[in-house]
């Protein structure tokens, strides 16, 4: 079965559209209204391959031989520093809660810390990973996040000026196949997996690491949560050194390899910030703060004093050595002798004699040992302000403003919640304000491509010929999608550019009205998702009338008599349209949710199901121009188009089109989602009954 691709040039549109991007399988289905705002973009964690050999000579191509393995079950201290280790218990304790110890409140508030992921990704630029725990970028690590899921002989020692935590993923988890979940075994981590080599990068180029903490980072001597703080940002390391070793596992060997690295603090830095105990001690948060110029060096200047910089290991002859059997040289790493640390050698995890790894190990003292690095120049760890080069006054709709602040006065970092400027979540302190107005004409160059007014849908979709429609003195077109099985019907309006005139109007009276909270555009919680902390929507919205559940629910809701115009004039505007087209309406709408996209948003696969609504959905475009698709819901693609693409229609939106969604059915057995050019704002109209829920 395919699809039919048609041209809807109507005689009305002067203006080209461009191709719209077919959709992406990786969309979520079914998620209520939406995504957080870093979808894969330009600065999320890629996974691009390292284009140096930045392999360390020491650490070779792995494959654990099949040896026995005797388990490390011990901690153990340090003599003179308090060493905490994270195997106080052995090893398989680490797959079961452990207790946890009361730990100390944070003494202060961090200089950077966060409630949820998000206000880490969407603010700190070193990390920007909402799922693993290392964030790199064209395989340089940027940032490495400390959570609770630590190994064997993980470390913070020296008043955590050396952290040592194993990097890379493939431990045991939960997957779901065929709608069923499984556990996957912990494997080896080899020296190729992307974030073992972007780690082992960073280790030879010696580029420093932003290192986080989360509340669960349990050898942190400080409680986070006392504070209310889910991550810290300890500061900036580098990788003093990098190894392989085996970890207890409960697959089906017993073990696996895991690498380890030893973080040491950028003594440029100053006393790490949690060593200031009492209050009363005042961290500087100012130093290192970019100024208003942004004083970054430029990334040529970094490269060239990063290469300069060099570690001294080998000035004791003892810290390393080299194997016999496969010619490598491995840190000395251990108290109980050297080992070889190569994951391919016969003799990996053996002393030279052969022996086994003893089950008790302890850190030596002279690998625990601070390794001097020459020429250490850092960049400022603290997030420059949003939009910071752009002249004020300028627009506010590009992805640049779209990101989190950092709050200099209290240190939290907060997305960008509030349309009308920043404001910090902590101590409301506000930051930056509204610019100029966009106007629907800016956008109009957008929809210059040659495959414009594109759309295609479904074979088993009919679309009768378009109907021309009166609205005052000029005119609109109604096109109709017939969806099979009496599932409903699917309408565009779409109208004369003259008769667009009050949409444009209304475009520029809804930033009006947000620009100073009249209309209180704001960024609100999803219900469900996976992130740690509250997660947001990536657009904004603001509901009116009825409460809808799906955004905010009737925290995000205004009574129609304190509605904001804008919205009261989309609403009469849909009204009208569809009266004019001649579509049944049986309920006049009583509830409409506005929603504000900035550029590179969209809102995901979702349907407008919830239990009371009306049958007909109706959304007005506004700005730039969107695509619109549908497809089927998984439990009808599974039995309908086993073998295809669940895709039937997609639309092209633009300024001033309607589109109407009739039938029950269309929710039912279909969802949509809306990906928009760029900054534009949609007013979508429902009814909703006294037994909506
Ligand atoms: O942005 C749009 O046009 C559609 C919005 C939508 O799908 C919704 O509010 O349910």
């Amino acid at each position: 079965m395919g699809k039919v691709i048609q041209d809807v040039a109507t005689a009305y549109r002067e203006d080209l559209v461009p191709p719209a991007e077919p959709v992406s399988e990786s969309w979520e289905a079914g998620n209520p209204h939406d995504h957080p705002s870093h979808e894969p973009q330009e600065e999320e964690e890629s996974d691009e391959e390292q284009t140096s050999s930045a392999i360390p000579t020491h650490i070779l191509a792995p494959q654990a031989q099949d040896q026995t393995f005797s388990e490390n079950p011990g901690d153990h201290q340090v003599t003179g520093t308090v060493v905490t280790v994270a195997n106080a218990l052995p090893d398989h304790n680490l797959f079961y809660p452990r207790p946890m110890l009361p730990r100390a409140p944070l003494p202060r508030y961090p200089p950077i810390w966060a409630e949820s992921r998000q206000e880490v990704c969407e603010s700190f630029d070193w990390f920007r990973s909402y799922q693993g725990g290392v964030y790199f970028m064209k395989g340089q690590v940027k940032g490495y996040l400390l959570g609770g899921f630590s190994a064997s002989r993980d470390l913070f020692h020296n008043d955590g000026r050396l952290i040592i935590s194993h990097g890379g993923g493939k431990a045991e988890s939960i997957h779901k196949h065929n709608g069923l979940l499984e556990t996957l075994e912990a494997s080896d981590q080899m020296e190729e997996d992307k974030s073992v080599r972007a780690l082992l990068g960073v280790y030879r180029t010696k580029r420093p690491v932003a290192l986080l903490i989360d509340e669960n980072y349990k050898l942190f001597p400080y409680d986070l949560s006392s504070k209310g703080c889910t991550y810290a940002v300890l500061g900036w390391y580098y990788i003093a050194h990098a190894w392989a070793e085996y970890q207890f596992a409960s697959n089906t060997v017993g073990r696996v390899v895991r690498y380890k690295f030893a973080f040491q603090w950028c003594e440029s830095q100053g006393q790490p910030w949690w060593m200031f105990s009492s209050p009363e001690d005042t961290f500087n948060l100012s130093h290192g703060s970019p100024s208003s110029t942004n004083s970054m060096p430029p990334v040529d200047e970094l490269t060239i004093c990063m290469e300069n910089m060099t570690v001294n290991t080998l000035s004791d002859p003892e810290s390393h050595r080299t194997c016999q059997l496969c010619g490598y040289s491995s840190p000395t790493v251990y108290e109980q002798g050297w080992m070889c640390l190569q994951p391919d050698c016969p003799l990996f995890w053996r002393r030279e004699n052969g022996e086994e790894a003893p089950a008790y190990l302890t850190y030596s003292q002279v690998f625990l040992r601070p390794v001097p690095l020459l020429g250490e120049s850092l960049q400022s760890i603290y997030p420059s302000p949003p939009g910071i080069e752009q002249p004020s006054g300028d627009v506010t709709t590009t992805r640049r403003f779209c990101k989190g602040w950092h709050c200099s006065k209290c240190g939290r970092l907060s997305s960008r919640y509030k349309w009308e400027h920043w404001e910090c979540r902590h101590i409301q302190a506000t930051y930056g304000g509204h610019g100029r107005f966009r106007f629907a004409y800016e956008f109009k160059h957008q929809t210059t491509d040659k495959n414009w007014g594109q759309y295609w849908y479904h074979e088993e979709i009919i679309k009768p010929l378009c109907v021309l429609f009166r609205s005052g003195d000029t005119f609109g077109t109604r096109s109709t999608f017939i969806l099979p099985h009496g599932r409903g019907r699917i309408h565009m309006l779409t109208m004369n550019p003259r008769g667009n005139r009050l949409a444009d109007e209304i475009f520029v009276q809804y930033q009006d009205e947000a620009k100073d909270g009249r209309l209180r555009f704001r960024r609100w919680p999803m219900r469900a998702h996976k992130c740690r902390g509250t997660l947001l929507t990536n657009y904004f919205s603001q509901n009116t009338g009825e409460p809808y559940q799906y955004v905010g629910g009737s925290e995000n809701t205004v009574p129609f008599d304190q509605s904001p115009k804008a919205v009261v004039k989309a609403l009469n505007l849909i009204h009208a349209r569809i009266r004019e087209a001649s579509i049944e309406l049986q309920n006049p709408f009583n509830e409409i949710l506005s929603a504000a996209y900035m550029e590179e948003q969209k809102m995901a696969f979702h349907s407008d199901s919830e239990r009371g609504l009306g049958p007909v959905v109706a959304s007005l475009s506004l700005g730039a121009s969107a695509c619109m698709y549908f497809r089927l819901h998984a439990r009808y693609a599974f039995d309908e188009m086993p073998d295809e693409n669940p895709l039937v229609l997609k639309l092209f939106l633009r300024h001033g089109d309607v589109v109407v969604m009739e039938g029950a059915g269309v929710q039912t057995c279909y969802e949509h989602t809306v990906v928009p050019l760029n900054f534009r704002i949609a007013a979508t109209a429902r009814y909703i009954g006294s037994d909506h829920q």
